[in-house]
């Protein structure tokens, strides 16, 4: 997958150098470049903002180097990329849409700050490429930086090759599949016994069955204490499986 991030902070990426995410890049399962904005400005200044019009507070950023940024990136010929734009006003970002946008080729994320990017330059966009604008909370950032690192790297780490083992991303909270939605429960390794506290003994009983049981139960009682809204979709879900059945 080829990754392109458009931003006026290329050092915000420097943690895109590490871990699993560098050693993919180095591997060559990920080709991830950073392009800042300011290159495409043409003034003195390198201005990439300007006072909003109908007035309001902040600054909203120009349309014509992001324009330009966006020719220059991902202009070229053949297929075009998918645009992403984290924004608290996007759609809400999950793991279902990190899987889809696993099987893209290439994305562009559009780094916006301050009170957001004039809405021309997604119009003109979308006119050559698909464009997803995606919120990670509904919270507050500076600006798309942060929401473009949680994005990447849940991205990358469905990426065939990033993660060692490959079981562990299914177990993950939210992954569909093993544990259907639910949050993951306690997980504990060596040494059995700390601190006055043991490891819960089913775990060190070798019975599969009993372990895969209590894991369940574990998870249904972590996602009704922290998540009791995703008990309710799941048994909704489930309803709706068995009169299919009927
Ligand atoms: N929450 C956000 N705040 C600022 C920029 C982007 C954001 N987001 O969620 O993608």
């Amino acid at each position: 997958m080829r990754i392109d991030i458009i931003t006026i902070f290329p050092d915000y990426f420097a943690p895109l150098e590490l871990s699993l995410i560098g050693k993919a890049r180095a591997a060559g399962i990920l080709d991830i470049r950073l392009h800042d904005l300011r290159s495409w400005t043409r003034d003195r200044h390198n201005t990439v903002d300007d006072t909003p019009y109908g007035g309001g507070p902040g600054m909203v950023m120009k349309p014509q180097p992001w324009g330009e940024a966006l020719d220059a990136v991902a202009g070229g010929a053949g297929a075009p990329p998918r645009l992403v734009l984290p924004t608290p006003s996007g759609t809400p970002f999950t793991q279902e849409r990190a899987k889809r946008l696993s099987d893209e080729p290439w994305l562009v994320f559009a780094c916006g700050r301050y009170e957001g990017i004039d809405a021309r330059v997604v119009a003109d966009a979308e006119r050559r490429m698909p464009v997803e604008e995606l919120s990670i909370g509904d919270y507050v950032l500076a600006g798309g930086e942060s929401a473009t690192l949680v994005i990447v790297e849940t991205v990358s780490r469905l990426l065939p090759g990033v993660l060692g083992n490959a079981e562990s991303a299914v177990q993950d909270s939210f992954a569909a599949g093993a544990m259907e939605h639910l949050l993951e429960g306690p997980v504990y390794t060596k040494p059995a016994h700390w601190r006055d506290q043991e490891v819960p003994p089913v775990l060190l009983s070798g019975d599969h069955g009993a372990v895969d049981r209590w894991r369940r139960h574990e998870a249904l009682r972590k996602t009704a204490r922290n998540r009791p809204e995703l008990l309710r979709e799941l048994a909704a879900r489930r309803l709706h499986e068995l009169e299919r059945s009927d």
